[in-house]
């Protein structure tokens, strides 16, 4: 099978030679695509490789029929619908590391500038007027810096200056005094950062509680004559506001390189002379555009070949360590899942997971993922997977329970899954048996012993002599071989069960067959 990806973004060559040298993808190149455009043409697209300029909208993405990933070759990813994409199923990854280093130095870089006011003096030179007056800066030695978002970009930026003899002050939601007594800065909420700062530096993702985090309340707690960077979003600063604080005077001068729309042609702030901008270069390096492609390609490449994203953005990485050890049980825990939805009637409200024994000591929720997965596909098609399964289950108001109990009835490893529905509760569980693989241990209240995969035939019958001999004795007229046959009883003469595996696959007829012999009370053909 050969996969389709389309590059809509200007990539560093180099990086995507991951992606060139695979034999079962064709990459396309299209960089200069219209947004009617590339929704006319996203359809044909497996994957989709993106920087901060497509705008990968719900639109797009309800368009895109085949596509199963996403790799946005830098950071921010909030050019993608996150929520349309984990509807449809479709994988985001990012590439987190590649342009932290170049980001901050871009960041420095901005800094020193704004405070030295190198632009605005070249600017006069280049007009041919040597003005050594008006551009007389401030020193950035012992100077507080106040960073906001104190993660890789910010804490590269935190240790630069530190080497320019800066005091820093920081504020992370996941900064805690002790880190911040590690790392040489001083703790403080985002009020105290803005009160104290002679520059502000914001290094945070753009999200519904970052816009306009630097507002004009905020700006009125400053002190006069502070200097302003944004290297990260636009949107994290409020624009009016900033353009009333420069124009007020309580701002000295702001560094922009990132802004609320893009491209930023004609802005007002690009009036103001104490503003410095550039068009969003923080990641335009060769180095960090060479590595945000080498690995957001390998990723996308990987994926398609039916490995596990690295850098996943919608659906929660899982360390190397967990996956090792839960990744034997993800057959066994889609079977499951599968088994169940040709067992239950009526519509699922409830779905409870119990893990025991060995699988209560590991991080199960890839493995939820799956049995969700396993449940919910049958009904509504391949295009459920683990990035909208649990998603998918919630839109449709199941309640999903984990549980991790001790009682593993003998097994080292017990997972057992119940579904309780309009119609009732049914309920299989399974185990993984050492060198053996996986095995189904139980059905509803009966213990039973098979594989959970192929044809098998599950019948509920009335326990009276001669009810299994005239199973065994139809399925051979129909010259179906029978592999392997578990019986399972309640109480003597009460309801019992049959599970038989089988070599061929059961038609309508041979089923109605089957149904219609004596103490029979019913057939579920299953395909695991
Ligand atoms: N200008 C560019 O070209 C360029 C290049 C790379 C990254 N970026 C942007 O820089 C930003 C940071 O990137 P990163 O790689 O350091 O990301 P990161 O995830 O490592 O760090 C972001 C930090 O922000 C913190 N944060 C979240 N909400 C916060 C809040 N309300 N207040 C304070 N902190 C908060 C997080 O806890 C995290 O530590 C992103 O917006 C990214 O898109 C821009
Ligand atoms: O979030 C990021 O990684 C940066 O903003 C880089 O964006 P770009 O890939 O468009 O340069």
């Amino acid at each position: 099978m050969t996969f389709k990806v389309l590059i809509s973004d200007p990539l560093s060559e180099e990086g995507i030679q991951p992606l060139e040298a695979a034999d079962n993808i064709e990459v396309v190149v299209s960089t200069d695509l219209s947004p009617e455009q590339l929704a006319e043409e996203i359809g044909k697209y497996d994957a989709l490789l993106v920087r901060s300029q497509t705008k990968v909208t719900k639109e797009i993405i309800e368009k895109a029929s085949k596509l199963k990933i996403i790799g946005r070759a830098g950071v921010g990813v909030d050019n993608i619908d996150l929520d349309a994409a984990t509807e449809h199923g479709v994988i985001v990854v990012n590439a987190p590391d590649g342009n932290t280093n170049s980001a901050a130095e871009h960041t420095m870089a901005m800094l020193m500038s704004l405070a030295r006011k190198i632009p605005q003096a070249f600017y006069a030179l280049k007009n041919q007027k040597w003005d050594r007056k008006s551009h007389v800066g401030v020193e950035l030695k012992g100077k507080t810096l106040g960073v906001i978002g104190l993660g890789r970009i910010g804490a590269e930026v935190a240790t630069r200056a530190k080497g320019q003899r800066m005091n820093i002050i920081a504020y992370d939601p996941f900064l805690t005094e002790e880190k911040a007594d590690q790392m040489g800065v001083d703790y403080g909420t985002v009020e105290d950062v803005v009160r104290k700062a002679d520059f502000i530096t914001v290094h945070t993702p753009l999200l519904k509680e970052t816009k306009h985090l630097i507002n004009k309340a905020a700006f009125e707690l400053m002190k006069d004559g502070v200097q302003i960077v944004n290297c990260a979003r636009g949107g994290i600063i409020d624009e009016d506001a900033l353009y009333e604080a420069i124009v007020n005077k309580k701002v000295a001068g702001a560094a922009l390189d990132v802004f609320e729309q893009e491209p930023a042609v004609n802005h007002k702030l690009l009036e103001l002379p104490e503003v410095i901008a550039t068009p969003h270069l923080g990641a335009s390096t060769v180095e960090a555009q060479e590595n945000v492609a080498i690995d957001v390609s390998e990723d996308v490449a990987n994926f398609l070949s039916g490995g596990l994203a690295r850098n996943p953005v919608n659906l929660p990485s899982v360390p190397k360590e967990v996956m090792r050890k839960i990744e034997p049980y993800f057959h066994l825990s889609e079977k499951l899942g599968t088994f169940l939805t040709y067992l239950t009637e009526g519509v699922i409200e409830e779905i409870n997971i119990y893990y025991s024994g060995k699988l209560a000591e590991v991080e199960v929720a890839p493995l939820t993922r799956n049995t969700i997965k396993g449940l919910l596909k049958r009904h509504l098609g391949e295009h459920v997977n683990d990035v909208n399964a649990s998603f998918l289950a919630e839109k449709k108001g199941i309640l999903i329970n984990e549980h991790k109990t001790n009682t593993s009835k003998g097994f080292t490893n017990l997972l057992k899954v119940e579904v309780k529905t309009t119609k009732g509760t049914r309920m299989v569980a399974g185990t993984l048996l050492n060198g053996l693989g996986a095995r189904i241990v139980q059905v509803d209240t009966y213990s039973v012993d098979f594989i959970p995969s192929g044809h098998i035939v599950f019948i509920r019958h009335k326990d009276q002599p001669g009810a299994i001999g005239r199973v065994g004795s139809l399925l051979a007229e129909q010259e179906t071989n029978i592999a392997t046959m578990q019986v399972g009883r309640s109480d003597v003469g009460g309801e019992a069960i049959m599970l038989l595996t089988i070599d061929k696959h059961l038609d309508l007829d041979e089923l109605n067959q089957l149904n219609q012999l004596a103490d029979i009370y019913g057939v579920t053909a299953i395909e695991l």
